[in-house]
């Protein structure tokens, strides 16, 4: 009999039913508190790490969703549709952007098609969206050597513009978009549906895009003459190249662009960012209106749509910059400041001139009313207009910048006074008869 082991038990016993100094408590009943105490402890830190780990799952959908956005940061890019010349374009669930190879996003019902779909990935998304081509990241780096300084043709406040060689030959402009997430994905699905069709001689074509990762690009016709800005405060020697002639016919390109936007296409397109920089010179002088970052859709039955207030300092129409609310007479305004610009030689805000002179409009308005009409012209110009097309020229500029916006006329209306040889002196002999 194993008399040992029964003594064994006996003392264990007794240790455990001993009391301890613990609150006088016996051993184990101590144990037991002890254990529970771990045990409740373990159990917390589960809790906690579980609670974590799923608040973080969460927030990764989060982040998901917003990139799912796909190009939501071009969201107010006006694009064109290129009609896919391949009969079977690639099946949105393949999702895959380029490869190395252009691919085609089928031509119609883009949005809806993405709407139906409640994938998360921001590339399936891209492929729904239904409007340019795709190009893979590698293709735009092989075409702009690397995003290389050499190729930087501009810079704004989207991004970077790069120039790019395309394996095909082609020369297209890159715009590297800054990655400004946080933009409403339907919000660009509805604009991109609007002005997805958007083409015109006048206006900067967007061939495509890119997404890949966290990279947003835009790809455009490459408008190998600079802007306008460039060429009328650049430094181009005592006389400029852009006559009288090349300034109304790059003013009455800008004005027929702008008709487009505003008179031929619904919902009509506010640019709301007409500028001297924004207009894109060909070989020939002919103007393509481009920076379509900032544009607004409105549609018929609204006259106005009430936004937060962007645009550049000088071309931004007084209503506009004081109310937030926006409708096309606002790319009147700026127009006629372009026009100004364009007929002066002088930006729209200039701290170098004296205080009379800084602001253009007031400038302008001030010498039109002393009747010193003649005296506004950019003296780069060798050969002056006719003082009836100098008088034509101002007279629009007079109108687009009518305080009362309902009263500055069409852009429909300007291109027919700019065009118009009789304008202004047909109206006003008939109000003498
Ligand atoms: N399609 C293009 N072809 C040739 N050059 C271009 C093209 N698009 C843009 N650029 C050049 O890149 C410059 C920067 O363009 P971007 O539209 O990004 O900025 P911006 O209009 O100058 O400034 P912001 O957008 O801040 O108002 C333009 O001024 C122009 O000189």
């Amino acid at each position: 009999m194993p008399v040992g082991g029964d003594s064994a038990d006996t003392s264990l016993t007794h240790k455990l039913t001993s009391k301890t100094q613990l609150l006088n408590l016996k051993l184990y009943v101590v144990i037991v508190i002890l254990l529970v105490c771990v045990f409740a402890a373990f159990l917390i830190v589960f809790l906690c790490v579980r609670t974590h780990r799923i608040s973080r799952r969460r927030k990764n959908r989060m982040r998901v969703k917003h990139s799912s956005g796909s190009i939501p940061l071009v969201s107010k890019e006006i694009a064109e549709i290129k009609e896919a010349p391949d009969p079977s374009p690639p099946r949105a669930a393949e999702g895959k952007i380029g490869n190395g190879k252009l691919v085609e996003a089928q031509a119609t019902g883009g949005v809806e098609q993405a709407k139906g779909n409640g994938k998360g990935s921001g590339e399936s998304d891209v492929q729904n969206i239904g409007w340019g081509r795709w190009y893979s990241l590698e293709e735009l780096e092989i075409a702009t050597r690397g995003f290389s300084q050499e190729n930087v043709i501009g810079e704004g406040g989207y991004g970077v513009v790069y120039r790019g060689a395309l394996q095909d030959g082609s020369v297209v402009a890159v715009k590297n978009l800054l990655n400004n997430k946080g933009q409403a994905q339907t919000e660009f699905k509805v604009e991109v549906e609007a002005i997805g069709k958007v083409k015109h001689k006048n206006l900067v074509g967007l061939i495509g895009y890119c997404a890949e990762g966290a990279q947003r690009m835009l790809v455009y016709e490459y408008i190998d003459n600079g802007n306008l800005e460039q060429w009328l405060h650049g430094d181009v020697g005592p006389i400029s190249p852009l006559t009288w002639d090349i300034r109304m016919r790059i003013a009455v390109g800008t004005a027929k662009g702008l008709a487009y936007l505003h008179e031929g296409l619904e919902p009509k397109v506010v640019h709301r960012d007409i500028k001297s920089s924004n207009i894109l010179l060909d070989r020939k002088w002919n103007p393509r209106v481009s920076d379509f970052g900032l544009a607004k859709l409105l549609g018929p039955e609204s006259s106005y749509v009430t936004t937060r207030v962007m645009g550049t300092f000088g071309y931004v129409s007084p209503e506009y910059a004081s109310t937030g609310m926006l409708n096309e007479g606002s790319d009147v305004y700026s127009f006629g400041v372009l026009l100004m610009e364009i007929i002066t030689g002088r930006s729209p805000i200039d701290y170098s001139r004296p205080a009379g002179e800084m602001n253009l409009v007031d400038w302008f308005k001030g010498m039109i009313s002393s009747r010193r009409g003649e005296e506004i012209l950019d003296p780069l110009i060798k050969v002056q207009p006719s003082p009836r097309a100098l008088k034509r020229a101002l007279l629009v500029c007079l109108r687009c910048i009518d305080l009362d916006v309902n009263k500055r006329p069409k852009m429909g209306q300007i291109v027919h006074m700019l065009e118009a040889e009789d304008f202004p002196f047909r109206s006003e002999t008939r109000s003498a008869r």
